[in-house]
């Protein structure tokens, strides 16, 4: 205890993230599930020093079933990447197959695991994941999130870059609140750990705001073709999956934004959705997380004029994104 399994371990996530997870002291088991490559990637893990057992699986004699039983924590980064020119949503059409086929495999062999969804369009495939969960009669909101920790990690970096000191990145926080696209990605700058100077511009604002929800198009551009965000994905897929298997162990009071389901359980859901003003049934919210999964939703506290703004301009597109995962594996709404 605890089992933790990659499903796309292979891919430019999957092998580094993997590698994040050997090297986890918390780790006991790794299980790596890819549609290619996982016995080669888990023959050479398997040689690294640390406790955990790895095993790669592919779809041929049941590798899905296989890699998933026992599983405690899953992390999801299965599925194609973006290209220049394209958006989130754009994924949807391949993605959203991949995911459901995905979830019926946890549904069915591990239904109690911790999932943790990277695959894009984050906004809509935790819903597909969660839909697919109540067909199996296994939904639990509390044990579902959508990883939106880059935005966080993103956050951290280029405040500490504003702020003048690179050496505060790894201290500074910053609640990123809504979704994990676009102009669904809301940085509460307002609330960062290290404030931003009084002398700060409004413009300035408005950069910095814009380049942690657009982070992710630039690095699209860099890579010119060859995918999306990996490495820094990797690594911050790795510190979610370590706070979440911290709770597990019963370390208390670990909190960290995710995308979670509002729509029952857990404490908190129905005061975020006042504070919102809107009946919405996923968010990214900053969320207390325990050894059952998440704890409490906490409140978004004191946002600015601005920062409502932004909330406001998200929900809309954050309500479509959720729509269109929902309806995909239930049908569309009558
Ligand atoms: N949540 C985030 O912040 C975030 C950040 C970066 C990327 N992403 C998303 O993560 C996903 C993966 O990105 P990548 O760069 O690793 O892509 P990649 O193409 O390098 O890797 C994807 C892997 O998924 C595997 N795969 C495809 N179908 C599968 C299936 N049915 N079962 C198991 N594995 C399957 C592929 O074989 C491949 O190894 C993309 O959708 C990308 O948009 C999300
Ligand atoms: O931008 C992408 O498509 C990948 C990822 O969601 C990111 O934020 O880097």
């Amino acid at each position: 205890m605890p089992k933790a399994v990659v499903l796309g371990a292979a891919g430019g996530i999957g092998q580094p993230l993997s590698l994040l997870l050997k090297a986890n002291p918390l780790v006991t088991e790794l299980g790596l599930y890819d549609i290619v490559n996982t016995p080669g990637v888990a023959a050479d893990l398997s040689h690294i020093n640390t406790q955990s057992k790895v095993n790669g699986f592919l779809p041929a004699d049941d590798g899905l079933e296989k890699a998933l039983t026992g599983a405690d924590v899953v992390v999801i980064p299965a599925g194609v990447p973006r290209k220049p020119g394209m958006t989130r949503d754009d994924l949807f059409k391949i993605n959203a197959g991949i995911v459901r086929d995905l979830a019926t495999g946890i549904a069915k062999t591990s239904p109690k695991a911790f999932i943790l969804v990277i695959s894009n369009p984050v906004n809509s495939t935790v819903p597909i994941v969660a839909e697919v969960l109540k067909k199996h009669g296994v939904f639990d909101p509390k044990r579902l999130f959508g990883v939106t920790t880059l935005d966080v990690v993103r956050a951290s970096t280029f405040v500490a870059e504003k702020l003048g000191d690179p050496s505060l990145a790894a201290s500074v926080t910053v609640p990123v609140i809504g979704g994990h696209s676009g102009v669904t990605i809301v940085p509460l700058l307002s609330q960062s750990s290290h404030p931003l100077p009084d002398s700060f511009a409004t413009s300035e604002l408005e950069a910095l705001t814009f380049r942690v929800q657009f982070g992710g198009d630039e690095v699209v551009k860099a890579k010119d073709g060859a995918g999306s965000a990996t490495l820094s994905m990797a690594f911050a897929g790795a510190e979610f999956a370590a706070k979440i298997l911290r709770a597990i162990k019963g370390e208390s009071g670990i909190t960290a934004p995710t995308y979670v389901n509002l729509t029952s359980d857990p404490s908190g859901a129905e005061a975020l959705k006042k504070e919102l003003g809107k009946e919405i049934d996923y968010f990214s919210s900053v969320v207390e997380l325990g050894s059952n999964g998440v704890s409490k939703i906490l409140p978004l506290g004191k946002v600015t004029d601005y920062e409502r703004g932004l909330i406001n301009a998200a929900l809309p597109e954050l309500a479509s994104n959720i729509d269109k995962g929902v309806s995909f594996i239930a049908g569309p709404k009558l």
